[in-house]
């Protein structure tokens, strides 16, 4: 098989799948067979793996006693053969549903087709008998037969609910297909497929629609698809089925590990092809990072057959995904979902704090307060979290800590939000001991000399913590910790003794891209003053500093701009979270990036995000901030995560503590993500 191009889907674990709801033609399979052939000729144009059909769709479902008619069962064998015969050229594989008599039983079944060859007959295993559905009245359950193969067309055909389709040539796409009920009882038969490796489940279905159904339809299959991390298809039928008694909505839906990719227009009348790219690499990974998917396979192992086909991805050099990937993988754009998610995170950064100063009986903290966006989050959540265990908001105890880098900006917000607070607020000059340190470590800058290197970084920020903690010994306090994940990530803080070191860090799993937000949200819900909000709304102006070199002293911007040395912000959150919590190659990543933010004109940003920040990235500069991720992340700050102060786990996403989530070595190299960068990503 060739390389595929760095621009094609298929190169990075994604596989194009559709549903299909043709309109059925009652009782007529010749028709139907010529609208399947459409279909499946339109799923190959568009590049698709895999193409599902509902069940019954060569006959109809809805035909009742029909069923039991020669002519009507003949006319479907032929038609089963011309669906057979037409997708010899064609690229996706092909679920057809069809009534097969098969050893002198009805069968309702779904039949694997792939380039002009059935590679196997999967009979329904649950038929329901009640209520509007009389299936035990025409057909035999799977279960009626241990044969294996069945004779068809002359030939012997793998039958069975155990039959997994193999695609050797994309690694991890394995298929599984049931037939509608099989999902709704409480073990399917896609379950044990799952467990056996099938990633892609499908479904052939002909649900008929009453009120609420289709609910109950997406709780099915979010969660089936999310317990089994798998990608489910479901594809009922719509249009054309019998109205006699029942009606139809043609509902097809695609999950993929419990997130809906795509969903039919449901009551459409005509044709409908749905498709979405499934993650394969993803569930893959998803498996086995959760070990207890392996153990319950173990448990429940039941013998499954394996038919390999091969299925030829497409080799377009450019084949962009057709589904989004959000520019900020930590902040929902969907301006409820981010609601609920600050809901959560402030409230868990409050719980931690509040337990900590619960169970050690300490009743001050004293922290530094900036005037940036880390200590303005760390004091909010602090206020609240005195506020909810009866402590007086004065035993906060605040101090602003100038050296020679700080603004006058700054300064000023971090004045102005601590009286706003109504916490105990302080300043202390810092460039006395700072000077005193440079002069006794022999520092050019105590010569006058301009040199802003990284001792004379740290040497503030060593500076501000050492007092800090004497602060704390002195009003036996916690001193609480401001840096973010997103630091943590990139080691972007003064080891030890520096903004690295606290008793308790509230913001420590919380990403930078998501600090913004929250800030926004606290002073959005109106749990502070009207004054404190507005201030804390006014930071969220503040450029991004660590305000260790000093800037030109008249336009009191800062020398150093943080995104500057580390990259931006956006990319290296997206950067850490598909690393991280997925354990996307390099080369996905940059694919998946580019994908985000090539186009800032293209997708959903979240709510309030300013225009003029809207930022868009060329495939150069993914990469090369993507390269300065990797080489800090895994080679130069791991040791500072090693040995990171307690705080909460906030997001899903993870945390980088080595007890909350991330354990890695201090002594690692980065060069296989490196190696795999420069092989397979293209500079530009
Ligand atoms: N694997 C390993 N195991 C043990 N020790 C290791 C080590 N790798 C380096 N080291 C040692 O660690 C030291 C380097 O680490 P460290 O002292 O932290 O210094 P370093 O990481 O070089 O500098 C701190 C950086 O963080 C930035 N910063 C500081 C403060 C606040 C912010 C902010 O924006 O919030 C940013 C600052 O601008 C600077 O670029 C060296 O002495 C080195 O020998
Ligand atoms: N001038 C200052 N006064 C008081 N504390 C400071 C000052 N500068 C830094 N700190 C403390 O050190 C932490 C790290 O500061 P720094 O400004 O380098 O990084 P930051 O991640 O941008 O944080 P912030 O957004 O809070 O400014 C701050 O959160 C704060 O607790
Ligand atoms: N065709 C079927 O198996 C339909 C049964 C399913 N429980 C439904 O109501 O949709």
């Amino acid at each position: 098989m060739q390389e595929l191009s760095f621009h094609n889907l298929y190169r990075h674990g994604f596989v194009r799948v559709a549903t299909a709801t043709p309109e059925v033609a009652l009782a007529d399979p010749a028709a139907n067979a010529e609208r399947v052939i459409a279909m499946a000729r339109e799923a190959h144009d568009r590049s698709v793996a895999v193409v599902l059909f509902p069940e019954l769709c060569l006959s109809g479902y809805a035909i009742d006693d029909l069923l039991q008619q020669g002519a009507l069962l003949e006319a479907v064998e032929t038609a089963l053969k011309d669906v057979t015969e037409a997708t010899r050229d064609l690229r996706p594989m092909v679920l057809v549903g069809a009534p097969l008599v098969l050893e002198d039983r009805l069968f309702n079944t779904a039949v694997a087709i792939h380039k002009g060859r059935i590679l196997g007959i999967v009979p329904k295993a649950y038929l329901p008998n009640y209520r509007e559905f009389y299936e035990g009245r025409h057909f035999s359950p799977a279960s009626a037969t241990a044969r294996s193969h069945v004779r068809l067309f002359g030939e012997e055909i793998p039958f069975g609910t155990d039959l997994l389709f193999d695609a050797p040539n994309v690694p991890g796409l394995v298929l599984h297909a049931e037939v509608c009920e099989d999902v709704w009882v409480p073990i399917p038969p896609s379950t044990h497929a799952a467990l056996a490796g099938a990633t892609v489940l499908l479904n052939l279905s002909a649900s008929n629609v009453t009120i609420g159904k289709s609910d109950y339809r997406h709780a099915l299959c979010r969660v089936h698809s999310a317990r089994c991390f798998a990608a489910y298809l479901y594809s009922a039928a719509g249009a054309g089925e019998s109205t006699t008694d029942l009606a139809w909505d043609g509902h097809a839906m695609i999950y993929e590990n419990g997130s809906l990719l795509a969903e039919s227009e449901r009551f459409l009348r005509g044709a409908q092809l749905t498709t979405a790219d499934v993650d394969v690499g993803l569930l893959v990974q998803e498996r086995i990072r959760h070990g207890t998917f392996g153990d319950c396979a173990a448990h429940h192992e039941q013998p499954m057959r394996r038919i390999s086909f091969d299925f030829e991805p497409p080799s377009d050099p450019v084949l962009p995904l057709a589904r989004a990937v959000p520019r900020f993988p930590y902040v929902p754009a969907d301006p409820a979902r981010l609601d609920e998610l600050c809901f959560e995170a402030y409230n868990i950064q409050v719980s931690g704090l509040a337990q900590r100063l619960a169970s050690t009986g300490i009743k001050r903290i004293v922290i530094g307060v900036s005037g940036g966006l880390d200590s303005t989050q760390a004091l909010l959540v602090a206020c609240q979290a005195f506020d909810e265990i009866g402590l007086p908001r004065e035993n906060i105890l605040a101090y602003t800590l100038p050296a020679f880098a700080t603004s006058a900006s700054t300064r000023e917000n971090a004045w102005d939000l601590m009286r706003a607070l109504g916490v105990s607020a302080d300043e202390i000059d810092m460039t006395p001991v700072c000077r005193q340190t440079l002069e006794d470590i022999g520092h050019p800058f105590a010569k006058g000399q301009p040199v802003y290197d990284i001792t004379f970084e740290n040497v503030q920020a060593g500076a501000r913590t050492a007092t800090l903690f004497r602060l704390a010994n002195f009003h036996n306090a916690l001193v609480l910790g401001t840096g973010d994940l997103s630091e943590l990530a990139l080691g972007w803080a003064t080891y030890g003794v520096g903004d690295h070191m606290s008793h308790y860090n509230v913001n420590a799993s919380v990403p930078k891209t998501l600090i913004q937000h929250l800030i926004r949200w606290a002073a959005s819900t109106h749990r502070f003053s009207e004054a404190a909000s507005a201030v804390a709304l006014k930071v969220l102006d503040t450029e991004i500093s660590p305000e260790l070199v000093p800037g030109d002293a008249d336009s009191d911007k800062p020398a150093q701009r943080t995104e500057d040395f580390v990259g931006p912000y956006e990319l290296q959150d997206f950067n850490l979270y598909h690393v991280t919590r997925h354990g996307c190659a390099p080369s996905k990543v940059a694919f998946l990036s580019l994908h985000a933010w090539k186009d800032s004109s293209a997708g959903a940003w979240p709510p309030n995000f300013p225009e003029p920040s809207r930022n868009a990235y060329d495939l150069a500069t993914v990469r090369k901030w993507l390269r300065v991720f990797l080489h800090r992340f895994f080679q130069t700050s791991q040791f500072k995560r090693s040995a990171v102060p307690n705080g909460p786990k906030v997001g899903s996403g993870g945390s980088l503590s080595p007890r909350g989530d991330w354990r890695a070595p201090s002594d690692a190299s980065a060069k296989v993500w490196l190696e795999e960068l420069d092989r397979n990503v293209p500079e530009s």
